[in-house]
């Protein structure tokens, strides 16, 4: 058969790259109209208009002089909101089927523009009654007949052009014009969302969608009218873009390689935006990227009081090694969508291929910025998951009033179930912006500045309304985001508060290096004393930030026996200490017990399971000369006790340790950041050895008591 496929397309967008492709994996050659012409069809940019008609009516009065118009098959069809799900010779058999038609448009749900015209369909009490004009096949005698009925200015409606001549009845019985109300070709996903599946994960190597009201399997897709956003979500699965043996074949399609003589000159731009936990490590992780400083042009927007400090030294040190390097800080009074227009300005206005833009709650690894560069895509993310929640750095789907909606596969998707890159409607965070995508006059129109809605909310609505696609990847594991919810900048050490917000920055700062040797398989765990065990468990740095949070707070009990802070208002055996409690560190140091002290207990105390372990008295004990300088002889009311070293002996101080009276056994070498375990009231009868200089202090707890 000859067929020829047709489209008019003014500008090149994603949705076209996207047509096109959809064409080229079924071998199907497509003829773009009206390329580089101005749009004057309406100032929606997919809704037709009547310039469509008219582009493709100059095109078929030029194939009326050459082709056999008896025999030749037109294929017209919208693009940037379309997908070719088959090949031509489907396509055209499917059509042949069709009895007595010389022309088939494609049908809706609803009749559109014009409702009133629904009365005179002939028929209704179908699955699709109405007229869409976003595809059509025929021959070109008829279509031909069709397009020159009548004229048509650019800016009237081509689907009110065309429904008209469908109903009339003369026209429509000569030209033999019938609609495809079955979906057997044409698939128009407006109000048809629930009749039409998506299939992914059948035994077929390919997904597709099917019309499960009428059976069909449709085999081209058109997201009229409000379901764009559909099409981008099947578009990840439909056309060969998804394989389900191998995956995202898409992504393989369009993977680039990074020449290293020619790198793209990237804008690295950094916002703090929010009081952020572990700043330090974001700031470091900046100046790890595996990337040539001399390609990146830095600009480090802060605008959080409390972290000036910290960033105004990390750009004195690192900014000179930037191609070039500007700063936003919090007196400068700028909004966050104020910020990034000047980043987008700064890019646009300069030689810059890239926005990277990172946000301090991102936490990536060193290569990520090199895989979204050679990933071929214009607008991604590395998707960034707060570890052991679904909370991501993107949205699977967006629902009516343009907040997140769950898409049936964002779980997948989030739990690596599987992996590619994804078309979604919203991404944040952490991305990548090509820039020749940008610096086109459409879009002018990009903004992060909408009343009522954050910066990074505004800009995906106005990429959406662009049709500017943004993609996340889940390929590898680019790293995670941290929580800033219970962040308290008003405490001393605020990260240290953190370990059950933000586990993996915690335990990397706080945990000691060596914590994990004692796991070692035939490890021979210490005893310097008979049923005194030793451990390794914090670092160092835990030592010095727990020290100075207790000073910080500087109330330490005046080591009398009557203690207002204790149940029964008494201490038979006290010390100069501040409790947990105190500074708001009990829930925390529980969790520290729990998750840290309980697994050591278990290997060393046999058979005894306590989970979670309870402790009532948790405290930092402080020893000095002139004011409590050593414990008289006692015993614990724990099961186990647990003394964690904060300092280090003839260092800090002289003298001190743990002497063990039953056996005549003294710990005097502790070490910072070790913990003596020992049972707690029968056998471990001890005392706190004399202090002659200097400070010594010790974390205890009694575990169990
Ligand atoms: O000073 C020491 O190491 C022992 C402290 C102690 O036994 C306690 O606080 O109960
Ligand atoms: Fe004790």
């Amino acid at each position: 058969d000859m067929v020829k496929v047709l489209t008019v397309a003014t500008d090149e967008n994603h949705g076209l790259e996207r047509f096109l492709y959809s064409a080229k994996v079924y071998g199907i050659e497509v003829e773009i109209l009206g390329k580089g012409k101005e749009w004057t069809g309406g100032n929606m940019n997919y809704a037709g208009g009547g310039q469509k008609v008219n582009i493709l009516k100059d095109k078929l009065k030029e194939m009326m002089k050459s082709e056999n118009s008896q025999e030749q098959i037109i294929i017209f069809t919208d693009s940037y909101d379309v997908m070719f799900l088959a090949s031509l010779e489907e396509i055209v058999k499917k059509f042949k089927t069709f009895k007595d038609t010389r022309v088939l448009f494609s049908a809706e749900q609803f009749c559109w523009p014009d409702s009133k015209l629904a009365a005179l369909y002939p028929k209704t009490e179908v699955a699709n009654p109405y007229l869409n004009s976003g595809a059509f096949i025929g021959y070109l005698s008829e279509i031909f007949e069709i397009v020159n009925h009548k004229p048509i200015k650019d800016k009237e409606d081509d689907q009110l052009y065309y429904t008209k001549i469908y109903l009339n009845k003369e026209l429509r019985s000569s030209l033999k014009i019938s609609l495809d109300h079955d979906a057997s070709i044409f698939q128009n996903l407006n109000g048809a969302l629930s009749d039409v599946q998506l299939r992914t994960n059948t035994t077929e190597e390919w997904p597709y969608i099917e019309n499960i009201v009428t059976n069909q399997k449709p085999l081209i897709v058109h997201a009229n009218g409000p379901s764009k956003l559909t099409l981008n979500h099947f578009g990840n699965y439909l056309a060969k873009s998804w394989s389900n043996n191998e995956g995202c074949t898409l992504c393989l399609e369009k993977r680039i390689n990074l020449k290293e003589e020619e790198l793209p000159s990237v804008m690295m731009a950094v916002f703090i935006e929010q009081a952020t936990p572990f700043l330090e490590e974001f700031l470091q992780q900046l100046k790890d990227i595996d990337y040539p400083k001399s390609k990146i042009h830095l600009l480090l927007r802060n605008n959080v009081e409390y972290h000036e400090v910290e960033v105004d030294e990390f750009y004195q040190t690192y900014s000179k090694q930037y191609a070039s390097s500007k700063r936003i800080k919090p007196s400068d009074f700028i909004t966050e969508a104020e910020a990034r227009t000047i980043v987008m300005e700064r890019c646009i206005n300069s030689v810059c291929d890239y926005i990277f833009n990172i946000d301090s709650l991102s936490r990536v690894k060193k290569a990520t910025l090199r895989y979204l560069l050679s990933s071929g895509y214009d607008v991604i993310a590395p998707m960034l998951v707060r570890p052991g929640q679904a909370w991501s750095n993107f949205w699977g789907a967006i629902n009516s009033a343009g907040f997140y909606a769950r898409s049936s596969d964002y779980m997948d998707i989030v739990y690596y179930g599987i992996k590619g890159i994804w078309n979604v409607p919203f991404i944040t965070n952490c991305y990548l912006m090509k820039m020749s995508v940008f610096r086109s006059k459409r879009a002018e129109a990009v903004t992060y500045a909408k009343e009522n809605i954050d910066a990074d909310m505004a800009f995906c609505s106005s990429l959406r309304d662009l049709g500017i696609f943004m993609h996340v990847s889940n390929e590898y594991d680019f790293g995670h985001l941290v929580n800033p919810e219970n962040f308290d900048v008003t405490r001393t050490h605020p990260d240290m508060y953190q370990v059950l917000d933000n586990k993996i920055e915690w335990e990397q700062r706080y945990l000691g290096e060596d914590y994990k040797i004692n796991f070692e398989e035939g490890r021979k765990h210490l005893m310097p004393c008979p049923d005194v065990y030793w451990f390794p468990l914090m670092s160092k740095r835990f030592c010095l930030e727990w020290i100075e949070i207790m000073e910080a707070y500087g109330q330490w009990s005046d080591g009398s026996n009557n203690d207002k802070r204790l149940e029964g208002g008494y201490e038979a055996v006290p010390t100069r200490d501040i409790h947990m409690n105190q500074v708001g560190l009990e829930r925390q140091w529980l969790h520290i017990l729990k998750e840290y002290v309980r697994p050591l207990q278990e290997m060393v105390f046999t058979g005894y399971y306590h989970n979670p372990p309870v402790s009532i008295m948790n405290f930092v004990v402080r020893y000095r000369p002139d004011e409590q300088p050593s414990l008289r002889p006692h015993h614990d009311s724990s099961t186990y006790t647990i003394n964690l070293a904060l300092n280090t002996p003839h260092i800090d101080f002289e003298g001190g340790g743990c002497r063990f009276i039953r056996y005549n056994c003294s710990v005097r070498d502790t070490k910072m950041g070790w913990l003596l375990m020992h049972p707690g009231r029968l056998t471990h009868y001890h005392e706190g050895l004399l202090v002659t200089k200097g400070t010594r202090y010790i974390m205890i707890s009694f575990v169990d008591p």
